[in-house]
């Protein structure tokens, strides 16, 4: 028969019992240690790893009370909380036992034992501590994953009025298990604000998993939600998970919900009533438990009016719903956001030491912003590469096509670039004022102020 790849230390003042206990043992497990004096438990826990330690209850000649085992037990487990130890006693007191295994005790033994007994309360020790040396070991890889899929938690960043209320809604909601609808334009934050949800949410040791529905095709969007068997479909040439399972859980995070088609609505809405799926090509529905979070920039109550949303879905998914406000809306956050951008990338580009003028913070902050967070952190991205001074102007946040086409001047005042950019917008724009007015995040009548200062006529 195989041995067991397991080190087993015995201690026992009676060599008798050493002796008998590594005739036993030897033939089932690899290593055996045997050990008549406990004091000698810290020097060998501290040299090796034992899989099973075999302790007496008694050691001092007529002793039996068992207090001298349970101080070498706690001892051990404090030593290594987790430790496998087997207890041994000639007497059979089961309070000493019930004591032993409060303390940490994996099993009893009762001498003289019966052979077979020893051998399969010493097998049962290893295979449980091998059992939670693997969950341990699964444990770590799963939050190795979780980080790696979740990413590095980014600091969402805003002073303003509006982005306070969407901190007190984060922290009011995150540890609830309500369905959440993410509203905002394009590049606003959606999918920040998801992951700070998750990140506070009582989930946040599961999987947070992302699901672009606006980039699935109608074919594939059942497979990717809900997995596929093998043989389902021509291409399915083995079984699939979908994202649904993947983050049994954790959070789903539905982004881009507004480009469904109504098929898809309809699937999506079964799925998250009954909290179970059933893969394409297999019969068994499997209980899925994720907390739905979805995003989208379409406004979905004026696509249930025009009959493209189901409401049915939107009640489902809006129990609580966030607007962000497009970036034009909280100005004062740009000054903010620009440092915090220009931190990031001054150290990811090895440009230190780079400041940005009042001047260019003043032109930032005056700018529309169409595209958002994401555009000004582009804009500040693209300013550090190019930059060759040490204090960023406005010139250099001037490389955006708006204003391009003719090069900026070499040296301009925040006036000046203000009115060029109008210009530009309204030529592009064929002289539509209305348009260039959008374009630029403006109101009309800001746009007319402003060409008037500037003295531009259309
Ligand atoms: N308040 C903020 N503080 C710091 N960075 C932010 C903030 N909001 C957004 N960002 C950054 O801006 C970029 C766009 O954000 P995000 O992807 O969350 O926007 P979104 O609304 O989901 O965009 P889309 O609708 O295009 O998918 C990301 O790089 C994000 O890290």
């Amino acid at each position: 028969m195989k041995k067991v790849p397991a080190h087993i230390l015995v201690i026992d003042d009676d060599p008798d019992v050493l002796h008998t206990a590594r005739i036993v043992l030897k033939p089932h497990f690899s290593n055996i240690t045997v050990e008549s004096s406990p004091e000698q438990i810290n020097y060998l826990l501290n040299h090796n790893h034992y899989d099973v330690i075999l302790l007496d209850m008694n050691y001092t000649t007529g002793a039996t009370s068992g207090k001298e085992g349970l101080f070498w037990l706690k001892n051990v487990i404090n030593k290594n909380p987790g430790q496998q130890v087997i207890m041994m006693t000639a007497y059979g007191d089961i309070k000493l036992a019930v004591e032993a295994m409060k303390i940490g005790a994996a099993d009893f033994v009762v001498k003289p034992w019966e052979n077979e007994k020893l051998q399969a309360t010493v097998y049962a020790a290893y295979n449980h501590h091998q059992s939670r040396q693997e969950v341990e070991l699964l444990k770590s890889k799963n939050s190795g994953l979780t980080q790696l899929l979740g990413g590095e938690e980014a600091e969402i960043i805003g002073r303003s009025e509006a982005m306070r209320k969407i901190f007190v809604t984060i922290d009011k909601v995150a540890g609830t298990e309500a369905n959440i609808l993410i509203l905002g334009d394009n590049g606003t934050g959606k999918e920040m604000v998801a992951r700070a949800l998750h990140n506070k949410s009582p989930r946040n040791d599961k999987v947070f998993i992302k699901v672009d529905l606006g980039s699935i095709s109608e074919n594939l969007f059942e497979s990717e939600l809900f997995g596929h068997k093998k043989g389902a479909f021509t291409d399915a040439r083995e079984d699939r998970t979908g994202r649904f399972e993947l983050a049994d859980q954790g959070t789903l995070f539905l982004d881009e919900i507004g480009n469904l088609s109504l098929p898809m609505q309809a699937k999506l809405l079964t799925a998250i009533q009954h909290k179970e799926i059933v893969r394409v090509g297999g019969n068994e529905s499997i209980p899925v438990d994720c907390r739905i979070i979805a995003a989208t920039n379409s406004n979905l109550n004026q696509l249930v009016a025009a009959g493209k949303f189901r409401e049915d879905l939107l009640y489902r998914i809006n129990t609580v719903e966030v607007h962000l406000p497009r970036l034009s809306e909280r100005e004062e956050d740009i000054p903010l956001l620009a440092e915090h951008f220009l931190q990031v990338y001054s150290q990811k580009y090895r440009k230190n030491n780079l400041t940005i003028s009042k001047k260019a913070l003043d032109f930032l902050s005056s700018f529309s912003w169409p595209g958002n967070i994401r555009e000004l952190q582009h804009a500040i991205e693209r300013a550090v590469i190019m930059a060759d001074d040490s204090i960023l102007q406005p010139t250099d946040f001037l490389l955006n096509e708006k204003v391009q086409t003719s090069g900026p001047p070499d040296s301009v005042n925040m006036d000046e670039v203000e009115k060029m950019t109008i210009e530009k917008a309204i030529v592009k724009n064929k002289g539509n004022i209305s348009k260039a007015a959008k374009e630029l995040g403006l109101g009309r009548t800001t746009i007319y102020r402003k060409m008037d200062k500037y003295g531009i006529r259309y």
